[in-house]
């Protein structure tokens, strides 16, 4: 994808659904009983694999322009798969439906991509064999394929190493099924979509401070679920409103949950002007309008507990604290390392290539901004996230920016460069 500079990114525009919420309620809608209709779903291919999963499951689910109808037969209705399950590139499909398949009565194996088998299970395997799932997998379950046998667990008391929402939802999933109550405890707040959209199938999740207890459900109800705009795709457009000279952007619908919403935080400190506007709650999911306007930022720490509610945006901020007066530091973030692709290393060698006074640290990086970007060949690295966030840098680089297999953007955006073209 070739991207040309312009001055400015005016309108109005409504985003891809939420990832994490479209997949949450297909696999929630398989397990309850009844039909769930999904409205605003993302059609991308990380979504659609675990619709794919779902349906080697036995499970019945429509797919039409408006709207996705799952066929749900109820917590124990899933039936074994005859192929393995393939995840894809989604490492949320393969985390979370492994916390399920661990408590049914059939084994099953599943795997992904060369990427996904390369990012870490152990993080899921650990606490699930604790409630007593037999799983093995690539060096004793540290990497995919997974062989999961399915079993009857039971609830533990797990303290989370890492803030990790993939990892606190697959044992959450599981405690639906166990016997006695499952108790999580996180060190910092991460996506709380889980335990919101369990509550709302009729399940009992409660949530207090950093400590989150799950009892075992009878069973759950299908329900109509609208999902929201994605924070993390809008996170691309807010960045170039800030950063493009008479830039005035009305982002509609978007998802503001105060475990996601770090990246509004983050640029109200680098002095951006960003409004919440018409704010209200859809399905349990707090939801608003996001008018953006260009700003003149300047740098700022990023780090603590902030990290997890804005995990996926952090390529697409460190090409904004390029363009930002002074020394942006982004720490405790050693979790990029193990996403589609080692995201501090790809976003530091990528915006060099365009000029950027940026380097690496341990858990993060260090950008000295404030001075132009030039246009280059970059790589994409099969990483949605990095395209997307190199070609937002590319807007206000002097000449046009080459990015290399920029296809990738299609597993969790995949109209961003026609909705770009269009601003
Ligand atoms: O639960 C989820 O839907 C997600 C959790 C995050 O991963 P971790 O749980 O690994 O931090 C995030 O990076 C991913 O894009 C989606
Ligand atoms: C890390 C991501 O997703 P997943 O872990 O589901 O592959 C992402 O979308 O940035």
């Amino acid at each position: 994808m070739i991207v040309n500079p312009k001055d400015k990114i005016n309108g109005e525009i409504t985003v891809s659904g939420d990832k994490s919420i479209s997949h949450r309620a297909v696999m929630l809608g398989s397990i309850a009983e009844g039909i769930t209709e999904v409205t605003g779903f993302l059609m991308g291919a990380d979504c659609l694999s675990t619709i794919e999963c779902f349906r080697q499951l036995g499970i019945p689910i429509e797919v039409n322009e408006e709207k996705v109808i799952v066929h749900g037969k109820g917590l124990l209705g899933l039936s074994q798969p005859s192929n393995m399950l393939d995840v894809g590139n989604s490492g949320t499909t393969i985390r979370l439906m492994t916390g399920i398949l661990s408590a049914q009565s059939f084994s099953s194996d599943i795997t992904g991509d060369a990427s996904i088998q390369k990012r870490p299970m152990l993080r899921v395997v650990a606490p699930l064999r604790e409630m007593g799932a037999k799983i093995d997998g690539k060096e004793g379950g540290k990497y995919c394929p997974l062989h999961i046998e399915g079993q009857g667990l039971k609830g533990i008391h797990y303290q989370l190493p890492v803030a990790s929402a993939q990892v606190k939802s697959a044992i959450l999933l599981a405690s639906l099924y166990a016997e006695g109550e499952t108790t999580v405890i996180e060190p910092a707040p991460s996506r709380n979509h889980t335990e919101i959209m369990v509550n709302y199938f009729g399940g009992n999740i409660l949530q207090k401070d950093n400590v989150i207890k799950s009892s075992p459900v009878k069973k759950l109800t299908g329900q109509y679920i609208k999902v929201p705009g994605d924070i993390s795709s809008a996170a691309y457009f807010i960045v170039a409103a800030l950063i493009l000279p008479h830039s005035e952007l009305l982002i509609k619908n978007v998802g503001v949950n105060p475990t996601r919403d770090g990246i509004i935080t983050v640029f109200k400190q680098m002095g951006g002007n960003i409004e919440l506007i018409n704010q209200r709650t859809q399905c349990g999911e707090p939801v608003a309008d996001i008018l953006v306007r260009s700003s003149s930022l300047h740098g700022i720490e990023i780090g603590g507990s902030l990290i997890p509610k804005l995990i996926d945006e952090i390529p697409v901020i460190a090409a904004a604290a390029c363009y930002a007066r002074g020394t942006t530091i982004i720490k405790d973030a050693q979790e990029l390392k193990v996403k589609e692709s080692n995201r501090i290393q790809t976003m530091v060698s990528e915006l060099k290539k365009m000029g950027a006074s940026i380097r690496e640290t341990d858990d993060g990086m260090i950008i000295e901004g404030g001075s132009a970007l030039r246009g280059a060949q970059v790589e994409s690295y099969h990483d949605h996230r990095v395209a997307m966030s190199l070609a937002i840098a590319a807007l206000k680089a002097e000449k046009e920016t080459t990015i290399n297999n920029s296809d990738c953007v299609s597993i969790s955006f995949p109209n961003f460069f026609s909705y770009l073209e269009k601003l």
